[in-house]
């Protein structure tokens, strides 16, 4: 059966390049074997989610070229979570509960001074129906805990092996607040169940939802998915990432002008045992992924290395990929001028720096100008090729005795306005004959 996976991120924030690693893994594992991609908005936190959040992470998953073949949101299946909770109550899995936030607070802290774990003690389970009753009658609104089985539960976890966790060391988690709202942990489990999802992928920021999750899909007699945390990214120094505070969001390094692919194979391949390096292709990158070879440990992302991945990918982009956007930035010069300046490239953009180069004028600087008018007498006639760089300067040097660098460097600040750039045996063809002579002060 073709797996089914989703991505579920909640749209109160631009999404980052961690949460990109998740969604990568995902499209990686599901599509090299035939399987579906579910795009799924976790929005039950109607305060802070956003339709604006929803829609750019729609555009960050396209830009990258992942396209959802389903899309779901949570808060238009509330019925479901209210079906579920139903079914949970009635089995006495689900249990009201009247402590204020500061009762329970107090009751942690007096926990922790005996030494003891700050676990939910399950005081509401010893409430009568009297004292339930009087408390609704003060304007007292429950929240609801799940009973939690008290238990290992065990999993064969895609990225750590063999996995448990205790349920006894966690408080029953509560799934539904006083005022009715769904936490994540009820409708992420409703929603895998209804919408067959087979394989979950995620964070090891999960891993504990993951024991109470178990617990939950076998409540509701659920099958069980394969789950797979994988490690988180963090900044150069460490800091954890957040969508809250917008640092190395997806929206950021698009507009910074980086390839999608060269965003792409740093968030899938950092931190884990392949080598980081441009990968041209999502299917490529898909062959690629090994998730028992992510590593455990959390992995820095340094920005700096999309520059370096950007260049090289770049370096290798064949004319036919990019011709479209090229023109699109006003560039020419066709194939040519692509193989003559794609290893000068940092960004795409930068293409148009070296097409106005060509197309001049460029800036003049100190000139020896006797040099360039003898340089000048000697350009051949046009048609100019590959070769008509090596011939012209042998030209020059015999004429003149200049060589290395005197030879070189003249001919490239006064055809170029720069010390520096693509190589002239390939720009000078496109710069051509007239501009050329101009450029010498023929
Ligand atoms: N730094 C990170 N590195 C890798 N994956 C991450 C990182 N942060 C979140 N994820 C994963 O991204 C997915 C979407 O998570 P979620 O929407 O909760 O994002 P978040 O960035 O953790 O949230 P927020 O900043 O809004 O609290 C989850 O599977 C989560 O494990």
């Amino acid at each position: 059966m073709p797996p089914v996976v989703r991505f579920a991120p909640s749209p109160t924030g631009y999404i980052h390049i961690g949460n990109i690693r998740t969604a990568l893994l995902n499209w990686c594992v599901t599509k090299r074997a035939g399987g579906r991609f579910i795009l799924r908005y976790d929005d039950t936190d109607t305060a802070r989610s956003r339709q604006e959040y929803a829609d750019a992470i729609a555009v960050d998953l396209a830009w990258l070229g992942m396209v959802p073949d389903v899309q779901a949101r949570q808060s238009e299946r509330m019925a479901l979570y209210d079906a579920a909770a139903a079914r949970l109550r009635e089995a006495g899995r689900l249990y009201p509960c009247y402590e204020t936030e500061e009762e329970l607070e107090r009751r942690r802290t007096l926990q922790k001074a005996r030494g003891l774990p700050p676990v939910y003690d399950r005081a509401a389970l010893r409430l009568t129906a009297e004292q339930k009753a009087a408390m609704e009658a003060e304007g007292r609104r429950p929240h609801w805990r799940f009973l939690l089985n008290h238990r290992i539960v065990e999993w064969q976890d895609g990225v750590r092996g063999p996995a448990h966790v205790d349920t006894a060391s966690l408080s029953d988690p509560v799934l539904i607040r006083a005022d009715g709202g769904y936490l994540y942990t009820l409708p992420s489990v409703v929603d895998d169940i209804d919408l067959g999802v087979t394989h979950i992928i995620r964070g090891e920021d999960h891993v504990t939802n993951t024991a109470v999750q178990i617990e939950i899909f076998e409540a509701l007699g659920g099958s069980v998915p394969a789950f797979a945390h994988h490690n988180l990214l963090t900044t150069v120094s460490g800091e954890g990432l957040s969508k809250r505070s917008g640092a190395l969001s997806i929206g950021s390094l698009r507009e910074a002008g980086f390839e999608p692919m060269a965003v792409a194979s740093l968030a899938v391949l950092t931190g884990t045992a392949e080598a980081v390096r441009p990968i041209a292709t999502l299917q490529d990158l898909a062959a690629l992924v090994d998730l028992s070879r992510i590593s455990r440990a959390p992995a820095r992302f340094d920005p700096a290395e999309i520059e370096t991945l950007n260049a090289k990918l770049l370096h290798e982009t064949a004319y036919a990929d990019v011709s479209q956007r090229l023109s699109a930035l006003g560039v020419g010069g066709g194939e040519a001028f692509w193989l003559a300046v794609r290893s000068n490239l940092v960004r795409l953009a930068d293409a148009k720096t070296w097409w106005d180069v060509v197309r001049g004028p460029v800036a003049k600087g100190e000139q020896d100008r006797e040099f360039l008018h003898r340089a000048a007498s000697l350009l051949p006639a046009e048609p100019w090729d590959e070769n008509t760089w090596g011939a012209w300067t042998q030209a020059v040097k015999d004429a003149t005795g200049a060589k290395g660098k005197a030879l070189f460097m003249p001919l490239r600040q006064a055809l170029t306005g720069l010390d520096h750039g693509p190589e002239l045996k390939a720009l000078l063809p496109l710069i051509g004959r007239e501009r050329a002579l101009a450029r010498l002060g023929a």
